[in-house]
């Protein structure tokens, strides 16, 4: 009895306030009725890594998201357990050149497309967030993560050289010495560790209400000119993206030449067979 009331009330909730936006296999959007705030999911089975058509389809639904006038995007995963474990590592091993380029140049559009989003942008970090999964957070104005998950940027610790507009995001959000520590070491943070050196806001026990807290987030800004704050905004971040909005060719050339190394190439697959092993024990 009790159990089927809840389902009531979990259904009338979400018929009363939600609208379904355009949604593709891999992300899915839905716009709350009465805020106007879009939850973005990340749905690309089984931990939400970053290829080629996952960043396509996470751009093209903020960007759609951003021109229907929604007041604020929440982005969040469908796993219980992974938020996002970052790029696709299938795309960068012996690539395809004009693939990897093309994968390479999205990978810049979404960043750009998220970190200079012209709505309020909050992250329910409902799992891990590794490498670009951490990125993503962080270029969001706001985050809000479950306990007992991990977060961080781990890349040097398996041989890459951590990109600029990575270090950039990371520098957004964190004092200098605290980016350099981070990166140098691979360090992956623990939810509370997160929490302590503020690469997260706030700790939730549940994904209904890191949902909650970033909406709360959006709302705050209700009384503010949304035109004035998105100038305000872009005005606050463009310094960390000026080389992306000036010269995303340099960093593009760069990025492939290193991914073709034979030392990426070599790291790379030490740690795939790595990732493969951990499955087979
Ligand atoms: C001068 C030079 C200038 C500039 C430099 C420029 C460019 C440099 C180029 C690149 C820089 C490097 C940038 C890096 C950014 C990235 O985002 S790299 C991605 C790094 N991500 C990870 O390392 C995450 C690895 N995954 C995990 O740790 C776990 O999977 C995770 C904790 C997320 C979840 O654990 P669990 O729930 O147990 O899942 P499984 O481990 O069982 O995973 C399920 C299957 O998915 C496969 N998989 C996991 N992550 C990835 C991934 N990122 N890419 C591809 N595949 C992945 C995993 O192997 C399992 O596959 P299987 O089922 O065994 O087939």
């Amino acid at each position: 009895m009790l159990r089927s009331r809840t389902k009531l009330i979990e259904l009338g909730k979400r018929q009363l306030c939600r609208s379904m936006c355009k949604s593709s296999e891999l992300t899915l959007v839905e716009v709350d009725d009465k805020t106007g705030i879009a939850t973005l999911t990340m749905n690309k089975p089984p931990v939400n890594s970053c290829n080629l058509e996952f960043l396509r389809a996470l751009k093209s639904a903020m960007k759609e998201i951003e021109s229907n006038k929604c007041s604020g995007i929440i982005l969040t995963s469908s796993n219980d357990k992974v938020f996002s474990s970052g790029l696709d590592l299938n795309e960068l091993r012996q690539p395809n050149p004009e693939r990897l380029a093309t994968f390479w140049k999205e990978l810049q559009e979404m960043w750009v497309t998220l970190y200079l989003s012209n709505v309020p942008t909050a992250a329910a970090i409902n799992g891990h967030a590794l490498a670009v999964g951490c990125v993503m957070a962080a270029a969001c104005e706001y985050r809000v993560m479950l306990p007992d998950f991990t977060i961080g940027i781990h890349a040097t610790k398996f041989g890459y050289v951590v990109p600029p507009f990575i270090v950039n995001t990371y520098l957004s959000v964190l004092p200098h010495p605290v980016v350099e520590r981070a990166l140098l070491q691979g360090k992956i943070f623990s939810t509370q560790e997160a929490l302590q050196i503020n690469l997260i806001d706030e700790v939730v026990n549940s994904k209904d209400e890191a949902l909650c807290k970033c909406a709360d987030f959006i709302g705050s800004f209700e009384q503010t000119n949304p035109v004035a704050r998105a100038l305000t905004k872009r005005q606050l971040r463009a310094p960390f993206a000026k080389q992306l909005l000036e010269d995303p060719e340099t960093e593009l050339r760069e990025s492939l030449e290193y991914i073709n190394t034979p030392l990426f190439q070599e790291s790379l697959d030490q740690y795939l067979l790595q990732l493969k092993k951990k499955n087979k024990k």
